[in-house]
């Protein structure tokens, strides 16, 4: 069974169109998780185009008082501020990803190999009891990919299923990344990491994921539940993704 973790970045960014209270990203957290959503998931970025820092520690505290049982899962590039911003809030999960300040959206994993070092000492400080540390990863990062990934003493890699996603309209190229999925995955299982997937799943290219993926423990989802919310609310989509990802 697959856990759904809702990426609450899209409510933020519609938010920040005014400078106004909504929609509530608390509120919003507060929805899908009465929905049946396992955790939410935030990518603060430097420039906040869309979770800001005070989100963090408000939806921090929203977890800690009313869903004690619920993941908090944070996306970021290990910068000090992040580092520093993890510290204070100590989510449940952090998930580190190589992104650059002005990148429009996650596009890459880690290169596990040029970057050993700095994710070595990255993860041996922000482990703790309680706390796993993910390592985005690109989908066809195979077993020598995988086995450096161990190496840093990470819990997890989450698969970057974007080029999957961005092949809807492509069922030969789908398949070819699907086989990539599936080998990267597989190796992540041998070598004894946990494994998360997430970047533009959508209701329509998830149940072929699910199929060709095996042993997926979470999917961050946040683009493409957004957009279905938008049409079906918050709770149906939910419901919907749910049904997919526990079979
Ligand atoms: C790490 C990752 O996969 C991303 O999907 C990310 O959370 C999305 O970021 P944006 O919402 O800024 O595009
Ligand atoms: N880690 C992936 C994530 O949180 C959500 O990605 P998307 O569904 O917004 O593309």
């Amino acid at each position: 069974m697959t856990l759904l973790s809702v990426n609450l970045n899209a409510v933020a960014q519609l938010r920040n169109r005014r400078d106004l209270p909504w929609p509530s990203v608390v509120g919003m957290a507060q929805v899908v998780l009465d929905a049946g959503a396992s955790g939410v998931t935030v990518h603060p970025r430097p420039d906040e185009r869309h979770i800001r820092r005070s989100d963090v520690f408000d939806l921090s505290a929203l977890l800690r008082d009313e869903y004690p049982q619920a993941e908090f899962n944070i996306e970021g590039y290990p910068s000090e501020d992040f580092i520093a911003l993890i510290e204070l809030v100590n989510p449940q999960q952090v998930t580190l990803v190589p992104d650059d300040p002005a990148q429009a959206t996650s596009d890459h994993g880690w290169d596990f190999h040029a970057n050993n070092n700095f994710l070595t000492s990255v993860v041996q400080k922000l482990k703790q009891p309680g706390r796993r540390i993910s390592l985005f990863c690109d989908p066809d990062a195979g077993t020598k990919g995988i086995s450096a990934a161990k190496a840093t003493g990470a819990d997890r890699v989450e698969l970057y299923t974007g080029p999957y996603g961005g092949c809807y309209d492509d069922p030969a190229r789908a398949e070819a990344e699907l086989a990539a999925l599936a080998d990267t995955a597989a190796a992540a299982h041998a070598a004894g990491l946990g494994l998360n997937a997430g970047h533009d799943l959508t209701l329509e290219n998830l149940p072929a994921f699910q199929a060709a993926v095996k042993g997926v423990d979470e999917a961050s989802i946040g683009h493409g539940l957004t957009a279905d919310a938008l049409l079906m609310g918050f709770p149906e989509a939910v419901r919907r993704y749910r049904e997919v990802l526990e079979g």
